[in-house]
């Protein structure tokens, strides 16, 4: 489906270098926010885990309410600062209800509101021997639901991370409607060099749309080492935009005519035959 705005939309990801201190961080993404919308971005992207060292033992220290946390406040007023979408990263989430921790992503129109919240679905929990170990589950509990928000732009769909993993969530945002994947991310140096830049190919050329993906930038004095390398894919399966391991922001204009166009080329949506694989979860492995 043809997304219906024809507001041109110049997207942003924010390379950001994380630190331990949490006010620093926030500075940091309010000046990189600013420095993007002054060079015309209008839809921002923050990485996963941008307020907080990337750690399961760090979670519980920095997590925050939505209500009146300092990071909501901080995105809310950049967002309207700048005039932009912000799609605000991930930050460590404490629910005051249940007092669960999860990994969220906030989502902000130019007013400075928040049009969506996404709580990361798939956790990242892995173990390669000899080369990484991460659990996310020892500290975080998964989300509920998948994410897609409004924007003057059309429909985006929001993912975090080990999300991008899995195709139905950015399946499922193309057939409604949406143009784009987000991905907040930050892949690591085994897995980084591997799968970061061909899961979001992949993504892009199954469902013909724009993926993204943000990372921190990578900082060898820290625990978790980033793989970096935020990039932003074409609906044609090619890199538009991409970067090394350092802070610094990418952009890329996302052409919705150009996707329409290459959409009715290579028309896959009408050729899809879900008479035959109707539903994947009910086949027996
Ligand atoms: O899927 C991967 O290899 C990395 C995922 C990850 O780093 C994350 O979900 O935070």
């Amino acid at each position: 489906m043809a997304s219906t705005t024809s507001t041109p939309c110049k997207l942003a990801l924010v390379q950001l270098a994380v630190t331990a201190d949490k006010e620093a961080n926030l500075a940091n993404a309010r000046t990189h926010v600013l420095q993007a919308a002054s060079n015309g971005a209008n839809l921002i992207v923050l990485p996963e885990c941008f307020n907080s060292p990337y750690g399961t033992n760090f979670f519980p220290e920095y997590a925050e309410t939505l209500k009146d946390g300092p990071s909501v406040k901080a995105l809310s007023s950049m967002a309207k600062d700048a005039n932009a979408f912000l799609i605000g990263g991930s930050i460590p989430e404490r629910d005051p209800t249940d007092n669960k921790i999860y990994n969220t992503c906030t989502v902000y129109n130019p007013k400075g509101e928040i049009i969506g919240t996404h709580r990361k679905v798939h956790l990242f929990d892995i173990d390669v021997p000899g080369k990484i170990r991460f659990q996310e589950s020892e500290t975080l509990t998964a989300g509920n639901q998948l994410t897609q928000v409004d924007t003057d732009f059309g429909k985006i769909g929001v993912g975090i991370c080990y999300d991008i993993r899995f195709p139905e969530p950015a399946m499922i945002a193309a057939r409604q409607g949406c143009f784009a994947m987000i991905y907040p991310g930050a892949f690591n140096m085994t897995t980084g060099p591997l799968h970061w830049e061909l899961l979001q190919r992949a993504r892009a050329v199954d469902n013909q749309m724009f993926v993204a993906a943000c990372s921190p930038a990578r900082d060898l004095t820290a625990g978790y080492h980033a793989w970096g390398h935020s990039t932003i894919v074409g609906p044609d399966g090619l890199v538009l935009q991409t970067t090394d391991e350092k802070q610094s922001i990418i952009y890329a204009e996302l052409d919705r005519t150009k996707m329409n166009e290459f959409r009715q080329s290579i028309p896959l949506t009408n050729q899809r035959r879900f008479d035959l694989y109707a539903d994947v979860s009910k086949v027996n492995p």
